[in-house]
Formats: structure tokens, sequence, C-alpha cells
């Protein structure tokens, strides 16, 4: 199409000249045809008579018409020359373009060869990245634990001595706690973040990763999962990170029973189904977000329904654990590389010791039923700390969803 398309201004050329060619010999043949007939003209056919014979043309103009004839044979050589140089030119000029097209097709299979090349060596780059991405986690420990000092009670009861440890001081007495990370009372929404960042990335490389806040009610664990609208937790500070095509589901899980908050009838109890490895909670709502807003829309309904739920059952919304879950579906464009992750944020129910809060009827049930899954919660992690052959999973609703976030090669923090 290309050679084509720039042939055509030149053929018009070509046939232009061609065609003034054809003027001139008819121009030419013409004036020979009326030379020819005046020099006939000039011996007639019968014998001259004795008088004085008459010219038939006048010499002049006889001599007009032969110098005309000279000069246009002349401008016929011309023009035959200069019709014959511009072909050659354009022949030459056709040559250089065929010759450039032919060099141009080279280089664009070169090129294309050489994309494909870098294409797969990005690939391969990409595997290895996220390979020895993996590797840095693991050897950093695939479950982590940070601690986070409050404000207000930080000051009286815990010292932190180091980044990775705090001193609680109780009666006088002085004990050491050892954690991944510790963040002191001044730390900020930001710094806890970037904390949990690192296996917010490894969901995006296709790992499941579980971030669960751990503690007693009112140290902070709904401030630093969810935050405020001024400064969001960690929910809302990872979107942005692994929004790509992602499907939201959000959990309550109050007194052993499972209630979908994405639902009409969000107190309605669910059931857990296991196929082999895969642990799901049939008919549980799953929302496709594509942009932050999705989300924020659609985590509104989950505490909006989380409230409903709680108070049809008559309790407080920290007596229930939230588990909010994003499916994460990726996809590299360049390398053709796709990815499936599962992050799960996990708000857990305060905890507390039942005899301290002297609590009675329903919220006696619901704080056994917040210690007996927390209990279980802390069972598993003593198990896969010391590489139990049996993970008690299934001693807990709580624990037996956060299954395949905590085994194989899953993230925690
Ligand atoms: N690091 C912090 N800086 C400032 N305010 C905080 C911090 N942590 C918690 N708070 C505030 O303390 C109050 C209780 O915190 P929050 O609701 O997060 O506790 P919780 O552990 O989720 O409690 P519950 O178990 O009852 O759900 C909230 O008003 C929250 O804004």
């Amino acid at each position: 199409c290309l050679e084509k398309s720039s042939c055509k201004p030149l053929q018009v050329e070509i046939k232009h000249l061609n065609q003034k060619l054809a003027e001139l010999e008819a121009d030419q043949q013409e004036a020979r045809e009326k030379i020819r007939s005046l020099l006939n003209r000039r011996t007639p056919a019968v014998p001259p008579d004795k008088t004085t014979p008459k010219p038939a043309v006048d010499p002049s103009q006889l001599r007009k018409v032969s110098r005309l004839t000279r000069e246009l044979n002349i401008s016929n050589k011309q023009l035959r020359s200069t019709a014959h140089q511009a072909l050659a030119d354009i022949k030459n000029q056709l040559g250089q373009f065929y010759d450039t097209v032919g060099k141009l097709a080279q280089v664009e299979q070169e090129a294309t060869k050489e994309t494909e090349e870098l294409r797969s060596l990005y690939r391969k780059e990409v595997v290895e990245r996220k390979s020895l991405y993996n590797k840095l986690l693991e050897l950093q420990g695939n479950i982590r634990v940070f601690c986070r000092c409050r404000k207000s009670l930080a000051s009286s009861c815990l010292e932190k001595t180091d980044d990775q440890e705090v001193v609680v001081i109780q009666k006088g007495n002085r004990k050491k706690f050892q954690f991944d990370k510790v963040y002191s009372p001044s730390s900020t929404q930001e710094d806890v973040f970037t904390g949990t960042l690192p296996v917010i990335t490894s969901c995006v490389d296709g790992y499941n990763v579980c971030i669960l806040a751990y503690g007693q009610t009112g140290s902070g664990k709904t401030y630093t999962m969810m935050g405020s609208k001024e400064n969001p937790g960690v929910n809302i500070r990872s979107w942005p990170f692994i929004l790509r095509w992602s499907y939201l589901s959000i959990l309550g899980i109050y007194n052993d029973t499972l209630n979908d908050l994405l639902t009409k009838s969000p107190s309605a109890s669910l059931d857990i189904r296991v196929q082999g490895k895969a642990v799901s909670v049939p008919g549980l709502t799953q929302v496709q977000v594509q942009t932050e807003t999705d989300i924020l829309s659609v985590m509104e309904m989950g505490e909006k329904n989380r409230k409903i739920a709680s108070t049809k059952m008559n309790i407080q919304s920290s007596r229930s654990h939230l588990m909010v879950a994003l499916e994460v579906e990726g996809s590299d464009e360049v390398s053709g590389l796709t990815s499936r992750g599962t992050l799960t944020l996990c708000d857990l129910a305060g905890s507390e010791r039942i005899s301290k809060t002297e609590a009675e009827g329903q919220r006696l049930v619901e704080a056994a039923a917040i210690n007996k899954s927390l209990t279980a919660l802390g069972q598993v992690f003593g198990a896969l700390k010391c590489n139990a052959l049996h993970i008690p999973f299934r001693n807990s609703k709580l624990t037996h969803l956060l299954q395949p976030c905590l085994s194989g090669d899953a993230k925690v923090n």
C-alpha cells in the first residue's frame, strides 16, 4: 500500500511526459506534411509556359516554415533528452525508494525480533523478581507480628526499648516482649501502612495475604485498619496498590456464626464449604470493584449492615470479627503474565478477660465466643510456629476461614 501510493505521482509524471512527446511528434508530423505539400505546389505537374512562372508560395514563407521546422526538431530533441533524463531520474529515485522500503522492512523485522526478545527477558525478570521478593519475605518470616502502642495508654505501662521490643511495666515488674516491629505512640497511620506494604505487594504477585488487627477493646484495631476519613487506615491505603479487577466481600463473625454484610439480610447465617484446599462460603456476596470510589461505597454498605446485624442481635459492632476479603486479579500487559491473590483484612473483636469485665448474660456469651475464636487463632499460630503436623484450623469458624491465608506460602501481618 505504501509502495503503490508513493509511486502514483511518478507514474502520473511519466504519463504526462509521454503525452507531451506524442503531441510534439504529432506537431512535427503535421509540419512535415505541410512542407511536403508546399514543395509539391512548387513543382506543378503541367510544364511551365513561356511566361515567367509565378512562384506558388512566397519564398520568405518557405524559409520561415523551414526555420520553424528546424527549431521544432531542435526542441523535439531537447524535449526527448529532458524526458529521457527525467525518466532516468525517476528510475533512480524509484530504485532508491525500493531500497529504502526494503531496508525499512528489514529494520521492522529486526525491531519485532528485538521486542520479542526483550519481552521474554522481561517475563523472566518478572518471574525472578517475584520469586526473589517472595524468598526475601519468607526469610523475614511469612508471619510477622507488629505492635502498635497507643498514645494515651502507652506512657504509663509501656516502654519501647528499640524497634523490636516493648517492656510492659506492671506493679513494678518489667516484662519484655519481642516483635518484628514496634510502632511507638507517635507513629502515624502512614508509618503502620508502610510496614504492611511488602505483604500487600506480595498479594499483587499472586499470594494470599492476611492482615489481622488484634488487641483488647479500645486499643485501636478499627482505627489502625479503617481509620477516619481524614486519616485512613491500612484498608483504605492499600486499595490503590491492589486495585485492578477485584472482587470484594465482607463477612461478620458473631458468636461463631457468619453474616454476609453485603446482602439485604445481613443477619442470616452462612456455612463454610471445603473443597480440597479451597475454603469458601456459598452464597456470600462478592461485589466487583474497579475504583476507589466503588470500594468506599461497598465498605460503607458493609459498615451499615454490620450495625444492622449488630442491632438485631443486640450487640455492639466491636463484639464481632470483621473480615474484608479482596480477590485480586492482575495481568502484566508487557509480559502477559497473570496472577491471582487474596487480601484479607481482619478487624478482630476485642479480647478481654471475662473475670475482669464481669460480663453477664448475652455479654458473657459474646465474650466466651470471642475468646474461644481468639484462643483458636492463638493455637493455630502456635502450631504454625513450631511447624506442627496438624494445624487446628477447624477449631473455630474464624480460623477455618483464615486457613488459606495462614497456610502454604501465604503471608500474615
Ligand atoms: N493511634 C491512635 N491515635 C489516635 N486515636 C486512636 C488511636 N488508636 C485508637 N484511637 C481512638 O481510640 C478509640 C478506640 O479505638 P478503636 O475503635 O479503633 O478501638 P478497637 O480496638 O477497634 O475497639 P473495639 O475492640 O471495641 O472495636 C477511637 O476513638 C479511635 O479513634
